[in-house]
């Protein structure tokens, strides 16, 4: 089949990757000209492991193209632009509007417009009634994405299920076409309406959030009564109701998906005259966790003011460039407001993308090394592989780090390892 997606981001480059990787042609249209020359040209323009290699065959055997102009014959367009919210969880959905609208300024009746981007509950039905308005006549169908960044192709071509909010049979007999290699794996393919599809997507990000937020809730209370966070997390998953995923601790669950989606559904709640109890408390006891930690460290270190603090990790959790939402960030801010002076370093982060409200003190390193130049501590903020690899043996012997000390916020260092070698280690859910 021939497919366009529009917005190559995050999702709208997997879906093009993962669409061509199932056999169809696939043309991935962007407003951004920049993004759309370094993707036909390299480098990629995001980091998403074994993507780029993927867009190079797939280009070759002229199965995906990219463009910033819609093609008169393109009739299927999965829509997969950005849907940001602000502060109290309204949805900005110009962008998706004026994918519409240069859409069927091109193309004659009859196309069917996917919608991939996550929005608030009654958006789709929303979108049949502005083109009704406009006197075009083309299908809406909700199509929600659930891949996580780091693992998104695997996600993309392995989900747990397929979920399409159709209004007509005859957009569910396309779609369970585009669909057939993925539906012969025996994944489940739930048909729905588009209302229920929208939910299904949001809520399903607010039972994600609410689980690692009682967990991270959890561990304070294990620092408290020196109960063990590890086993607590493996003793509550391993019960299957419950389910192993999403039970780590960590400095707070951050990213553009689950903060904002769950914003918006709460403004949903309100908007239909209903009040959630549950997810203002997820969304504050989130937000409260990175004051928490700051104050930790601050006790730990026995106040911050001028000194230098070492942050490994920028992202909003490993295997990704996205910085998006990410609790470094937050962390950072607040550090920064009490005159702390942050080296930060991460493989993957665009540093000069970075934008700071607090005008503090903070430098970008390329070596995790030079990182700890003069630090009084170093903080793991996320938790890439690499970080466990870094030789601390050498950094101690060369008292590259001043203090010594070391706070993990996502507990990948081996503590006894790390003591023996002479650091004062501190973890989450024992002294964080
Ligand atoms: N990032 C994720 O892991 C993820 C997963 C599932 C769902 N989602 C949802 O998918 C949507 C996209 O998220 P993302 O992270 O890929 O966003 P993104 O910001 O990375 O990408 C959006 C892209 O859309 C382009 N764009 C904006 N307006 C356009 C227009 N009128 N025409 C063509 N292109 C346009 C932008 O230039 C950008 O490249 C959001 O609704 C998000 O909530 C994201
Ligand atoms: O046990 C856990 C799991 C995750 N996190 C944190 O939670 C945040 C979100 O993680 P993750 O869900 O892996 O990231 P996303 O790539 O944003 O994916 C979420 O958001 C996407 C956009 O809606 C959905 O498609 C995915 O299904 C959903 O998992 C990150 O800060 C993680 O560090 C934890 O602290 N502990």
């Amino acid at each position: 089949m021939y497919i366009t997606v529009v917005g190559i981001g995050y999702v709208g480059l997997i879906t093009a990757v993962g669409l061509a990787i199932l056999g169809h042609t696939v043309h991935g249209v962007d407003i951004d000209a920049q993004k759309i020359a370094d993707l036909l040209n390299g480098p990629c323009p995001l980091y998403e492991k074994n993507v780029q290699k993927k867009i190079n065959y797939l280009y070759a055997k002229k199965l995906l193209h990219f463009g910033t102009h819609y093609r008169r014959h393109d009739r299927i367009f999965f829509l997969t632009v950005g849907t940001p919210a602000s502060q109290d969880g309204t949805i900005d959905l110009t962008p998706l509007y004026a994918a519409i609208d240069s859409i069927i300024a091109f193309v004659p009746n009859g196309a069917l417009f996917l919608i991939k981007s996550t929005v608030p509950v009654g958006t789709s039905r929303k979108i049949v009634h502005y083109l009704r308005e406009k006197n075009v006549c083309h299908a809406v169908v909700s199509n929600p994405e659930f891949l996580r960044e780091g693992n998104a192709l695997y996600d993309f071509l392995n989900p747990d299920r397929i979920v399409i909010g159709a209004d007509n049979t005859h957009c569910t007999a396309i779609l369970t076409k585009l669909y057939q290699p993925l539906l012969n794996k025996k994944i489940p393919f739930l048909l729905t309406d588009p209302t229920t599809a929208e939910l299904i997507k949001q809520a399903s990000n607010a039972f994600l959030a609410n689980k690692i937020a009682l967990l991270n809730e959890l561990s304070d209370l294990c620092v408290q009564t020196k109960a063990d966070l590890g086993a607590l997390s493996l003793g509550i998953g391993l019960d299957k109701r419950i389910g192993e995923a999403y039970l780590k601790g960590g400095p707070g669950f951050g990213g553009s998906c689950l903060p904002k989606d769950i914003r918006s559904l709460s403004r949903s709640f309100h908007q239909y005259g209903i009040a959630s109890h549950i997810l203002p408390a997820v969304i504050t006891a989130n937000n409260h966790r990175f004051t928490y930690i700051v104050n930790r460290i601050t006790a730990i270190l026995g106040g911050i003011k001028n000194k230098i603090i070492a942050l490994y990790g920028l992202t909003f959790k490993a295997d990704t460039d996205d910085t998006r939402g990410s609790p470094s960030l937050s962390i950072i801010e607040l550090l920064l407001a009490q005159k702390a002076i942050i080296h930060g370093y991460d493989p993957k982060t665009k540093y000069d993308l970075l934008t700071y409200n607090e005008k503090g003190s903070i430098k970008f390193f390329s070596n995790p090394e030079e990182t700890l130049c003069e630090a009084e501590a170093l903080i793991i903020a996320t938790e890439w592989d690499m970080f466990q690899n870094i030789d601390f043996e050498k950094i101690k012997t060369k008292g590259m780090l001043k203090s010594n000390i070391i706070i993990d916020l996502r507990n990948i260092l081996n503590k006894n390892l790390i003591q023996q070698q002479g650091f004062s280690y501190y973890c989450l859910g024992r002294d964080i």
